[in-house]
């Protein structure tokens, strides 16, 4: 997995390849960890998509805690953009994005159609921060080999447009847009849910945050993974940390305990989960 690298530089020139390529698509898939739908979200791409039509796409939908999911999804429509929740390992509900796609540029096409353009083109692009699944979404949409269609006028030399089905292209995903945490919780989060380096947190700051997490969200979860009392969930965090450590046989050594809960969360020994809901952050980029 890559490292962070949030420069003013780096963002700069990464933002000015997204705004480029910008120019050439109807609208935008942005894509999101629906277990993190804001974490995961670069702090500038509201700023950057502008006034561009948006489908939200929420992927990872099967790691994630499908109540939250629908919440997301709902308020992602509340603030007017399409948005779905999907599962692009196992190629679930992929194919609503096409048909998204069309709602959301009706005019467009309809306009197209009557001068006389029988299969009027729609173009699109995924953007996200790493690791979201933008490669599996793209691969999954272009169903890998189907023909790339050429030049065209008015469109940069070379670009490369492949085909979804007749009506949708997609632009090949542009420049990289990292996370922001300068926020320690967005952080932990996105560590959580491994979507940033191992390396960029240590493992006990990022195991508490799992147990402070599942214990109070999902603590029916919780208890049964570690076969907890009710004695066990009365305790302190740090208290329940050294308890653990001692009933799993890493002794005091604390951190492999904080290694099993992140490795666990990962696996799903805790079910299904989302780590925040709309409107719980100071980091809603929508909300400001
Ligand atoms: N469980 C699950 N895993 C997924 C899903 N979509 C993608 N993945 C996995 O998530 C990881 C990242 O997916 P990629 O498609 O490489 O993500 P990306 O956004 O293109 O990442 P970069 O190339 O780093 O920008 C891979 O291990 C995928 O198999 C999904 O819907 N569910």
């Amino acid at each position: 997995m890559a490292t962070i690298q949030w420069f003013p530089g780096h963002m700069a020139k990464a933002r000015n390849q997204v705004q480029e390529k910008l120019k050439q698509v109807d609208f935008v898939l942005e894509i999101v960890d629906a277990r993190t739908p804001e974490a995961s979200r670069n702090p500038m791409m509201n700023e950057i998509i502008g006034a561009k039509p948006r489908i939200m796409v929420l992927n990872k939908q099967d790691l994630a805690d499908p109540e939250k999911t629908k919440q997301w999804v709902t308020y992602y429509q509340g603030l007017g953009y399409e948005a779905i929740a999907i599962d692009a390992q196992h190629a679930k509900r992929l194919n609503q994005i096409p048909t998204l796609g069309k709602r959301l540029m009706a005019a467009k096409i309809t306009k197209q159609k009557s001068r006389g353009i029988r299969n009027p083109a729609i173009r699109a692009m995924c953007i996200g921060i790493p690791n979201v699944g933008k490669s599996t979404i793209l691969n999954r949409l272009i169903k890998k080999n189907v023909a790339v269609t050429g030049n065209r006028p008015g469109v940069t030399k070379n670009q490369q447009w492949l085909k979804a089905d007749e009506t949708l292209q997609l632009l090949d995903t542009p420049g990289i847009l990292w996370p922001k945490f300068d926020d320690d919780l967005i952080g932990k989060k996105l560590a959580l849910t491994g979507a940033i380096a191992d390396s960029v947190y240590s493992e006990d700051v990022v195991g508490m945050y799992g147990l402070q997490f599942f214990r109070e969200h999902y603590q029916e979860a919780f208890r049964r993974a570690y076969g907890l009392n009710a004695q066990d969930l009365a305790l302190s965090d740090g208290d329940l940390m050294i308890h653990l450590s001692q009933k799993n046989g890493f002794a005091d050594n604390y951190n492999r305990m904080a290694e099993r809960i992140i490795f666990d969360a990962r696996q799903g020994k805790f079910g299904r989960f989302t780590l925040e809901v709309p409107g719980d952050d100071a980091n809603d980029a929508d909300a400001e």
